[in-house]
């Protein structure tokens, strides 16, 4: 297991009377790309910003790297960070204001540097036209580029295919995913789960400033897998049928009651009848066959939506 380089415990941002962050715990790994999935106004960017030294917790402990973190500790300078849109000027060039924040910076040797990053984030270093006429992807391109100039172990990236046509979208995951096969650990924020699905290895949902689920990508992909569900009156003595007589390998017991099987093409008919005739009492049979985005509403309303076949 690899080792954790954020560790967030019972983080809180009041302003004023609204509770933007609500004890929020959870830890990052290296290497991983971390996806914080919420709608508008969950908390995400406060979140976000308390993680990069951005903004004061009201309560709670930060650790970077292994140490508690308190205001303007130089651990935040490992982190880059892309809130909202970047704060490019716009009637300089790609180059020029990657150079601008490379002296903010104390960079000295700046020109192989910038080069590189350009390069990395796809923008041509010969371009010189000023950004002010840059797609939306390629400012966000540039964007990403400014959060890396100070070489961080770290990218946080709110929301960064946000206001993207799908080539931008498809520009920046590609990014995304190339920048953490070179060993950058990633966070991500978006209110749309199917994209991050596409990139992240962890998940928090956050709903009204409160972590509510925490999965990795196998867990989240399968609570969405097709299963059948099976309530019994014992499952350790629906296992050995499922197993021997129904040759079924891929299931999960839930509780001492509850079994999902994921070898879905079985009918129900067959389970229950081979269950019954071994001597198992079968309370009920439900498919369920859900996508992301119905188990995130699931997740946000606790109600069971239409997400039954
Ligand atoms: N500086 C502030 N002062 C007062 N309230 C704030 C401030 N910043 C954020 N909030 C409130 O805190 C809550 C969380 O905001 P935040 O921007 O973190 O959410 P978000 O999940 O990033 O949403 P969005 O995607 O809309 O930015 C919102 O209700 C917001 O209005």
């Amino acid at each position: 297991m690899s080792e954790a380089i954020i560790e967030v415990s019972q983080l809180t941002k009041q302003f004023k009377s609204k509770t933007a962050v609500h004890k929020a715990n959870f830890k990052i790994c290296r290497g991983e790309i971390f996806g914080l999935i919420g709608q508008n106004g969950a908390g995400k960017s406060t979140l976000l910003k308390m993680i990069g030294g951005l903004m004061y917790p009201t309560s709670g402990e930060i650790k970077l790297f292994n140490r508690t973190v308190k205001d303007s500790h130089p651990y935040f300078e490992r982190i880059g960070i892309l809130i909202e849109h970047a704060g490019l000027f716009p009637h300089y060039n790609a180059y020029e204001n990657l150079d601008l924040i490379a002296i903010s910076y104390g960079l000295t040797s700046r020109e192989e540097h910038i080069n590189k990053l350009l390069k990395l984030v796809g923008l041509d270093a010969s371009n010189k036209s000023k950004v002010k006429n840059y797609s939306m992807g390629m400012k966000q391109r540039l964007g990403i580029a400014a959060a890396l100039i100070g070489s961080p172990d770290v990218l946080i990236l709110d929301e960064p295919i946000n206001g993207l046509d799908p080539q931008g979208i498809s520009e920046i995951r590609r990014m995304i995913l190339e920048l953490n096969k070179a060993g950058m650990t990633i966070i991500i924020s978006s209110h749309i789960l199917e994209e991050l699905s596409k990139v992240a290895t962890q998940y928090a949902i956050l709903h009204q400033g409160e972590v509510i689920e925490h999965h990795s990508r196998e867990q989240l992909l399968l609570q969405c897998e097709d299963r059948i569900e099976i309530e019994v009156e014992k499952a350790s003595s629906a296992v050995p049928i499922l197993e021997q007589h129904l040759n079924i390998n891929h299931y999960k017991v839930i509780s001492e009651h509850v079994v999902y099987i994921y070898d879905s093409h079985i009918e129900n008919q067959h389970i229950i009848k081979s269950l019954v005739e071994n001597g198992v009492t079968v309370h009920s049979i439900t498919k369920h066959k859900q996508s992301l985005e119905q188990y995130y509403f699931l997740a946000r309303t606790g109600s069971e939506g239409d997400s039954h076949d």
